[in-house]
């Protein structure tokens, strides 16, 4: 185990466990994928669940930040561009719904557990999109810390999580370049337009650090997460690579990243950073962040609003099930 982790609520040392349960660990140590109607221990289901479900909810209130945008965006190139990434928000988030349902829990259960505040989405939905070159950091930033956390997802060994993690980060990795081509324009743009972009930056470099989760020494899930193979890398060590990529990149732009502490280090072979304000994120994921309230409110409404419709579907589908019915016993 990793020297910093810190060990989850309820892990059993290999003494502790069964024969199934050791047998089960065996077949994640030697890379195998578990399918869905294989036996798994309890707490590894609700890991997935927890895990991908909040991942699903991520995707879909992931698209309010840019969806405020899709009507105000320069011109009709970039609000084609931007709906489709929009979109594929929604296809990420239903895909990801569909592989946490494979674990027997119901999509209505999981949103009922978004609705009532219990499941989390990630903390960076949180933060206000406030002008054109926001589009571009998060494109940059937000889709490339969620590759960066997604690829090594692709080797999870949930099969249907792992199955989605390979499509969604095709798209993803679109995304961010997208991101990065709206930030090149802005920044090799007027100084105004760099402005923004430096501006973009500077709000949304914390909150984008903060997306890979606690320091390693306050992360409660990591330790058994990753002896699960459900999580492939610590949250410190995927934060390290992000940096380490994306310090070139706002180098390329002459954007400056806004941390007074930034530096190589040699030894390492990575940059030394300053810590996210560890505060602000609890409080984020707590509820308490700049824009959770708006989120939260616009997915309930959505959520009712669209309640006749889902009413309509099912009633539909029970005639029609009624008619098939009719016909058979007719036969
Ligand atoms: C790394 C981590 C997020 C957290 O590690 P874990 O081992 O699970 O937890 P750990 O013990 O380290 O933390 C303790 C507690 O803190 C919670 N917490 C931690 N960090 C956050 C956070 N940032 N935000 C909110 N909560 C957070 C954590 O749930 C736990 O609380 P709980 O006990 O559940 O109440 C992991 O779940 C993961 O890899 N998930 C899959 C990837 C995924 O979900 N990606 C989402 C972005 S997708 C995207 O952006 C695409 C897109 C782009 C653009 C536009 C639209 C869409």
């Amino acid at each position: 185990m990793y020297a910093q982790l810190i060990k989850s609520e309820g892990m059993k040392s290999r003494e502790e466990m069964s024969q199934e349960e050791i047998a089960f660990q065996e077949r994640v140590d030697r890379g195998e994928k578990i399918e869905p109607k294989e036996w798994m221990p309890e707490g590894y289901r609700k890991t997935l669940i927890r895990q991908i479900g909040q991942h699903a909810h991520s995707e879909i209130v992931g698209q309010l930040p840019e969806g405020n945008w899709i009507t105000r965006a320069p011109t009709l190139e970039r609000k084609a561009i931007l709906l489709a990434k929009v979109q594929d928000e929604a296809g990420h988030g239903l895909y990801l719904y569909s592989a946490a349902e494979t674990l027997g829990v119901s999509r209505d259960e999981l949103l009922e557990k978004l609705h009532s505040g219990e499941m989390k989405y990630s903390s960076i939905f949180n933060y206000p999109t406030l002008n054109w070159a926001d589009m571009g950091a998060v494109g940059w930033l937000v889709d490339g810390a969620a590759i960066m956390n997604q690829v090594p997802l692709q080797r999870t060994s949930y099969g249907p999580y792992s199955r989605a993690m390979i499509r969604i980060c095709k798209e993803e990795s679109f995304h961010q370049r997208q991101g990065y081509a709206v930030m090149m324009k802005m920044a090799f743009g007027t100084p105004e337009q760099k402005e923004m972009a430096q501006d973009a930056l500077n709000r949304f470099w914390f909150p984008a650090l903060m997306m890979f989760g606690p320091s390693d020494k306050d992360s409660v899930h990591s330790a058994q997460s990753m002896a699960w193979k459900i999580k492939i890398n610590t949250n410190d060590e995927l934060r390290q690579k992000f940096v380490n990529e994306t310090v070139p990149q706002a180098e390329y732009l002459g954007l400056t990243i806004p941390d007074e502490n930034l530096v190589w280090n040699e030894e390492k072979q990575g940059y030394d950073f300053s810590e996210p304000d560890w505060s602000e994120f609890f409080e984020v994921i707590k509820g308490n962040g700049p824009c959770n309230r708006e989120r939260l409110g616009a997915r309930v409404k959505a959520w009712t609003d669209g309640a006749w419709f889902r009413d309509g579907l099912s009633a539909y589908a029970e005639k029609a099930a009624a008619r098939r019915a009719a016909i058979v016993a007719a036969e």
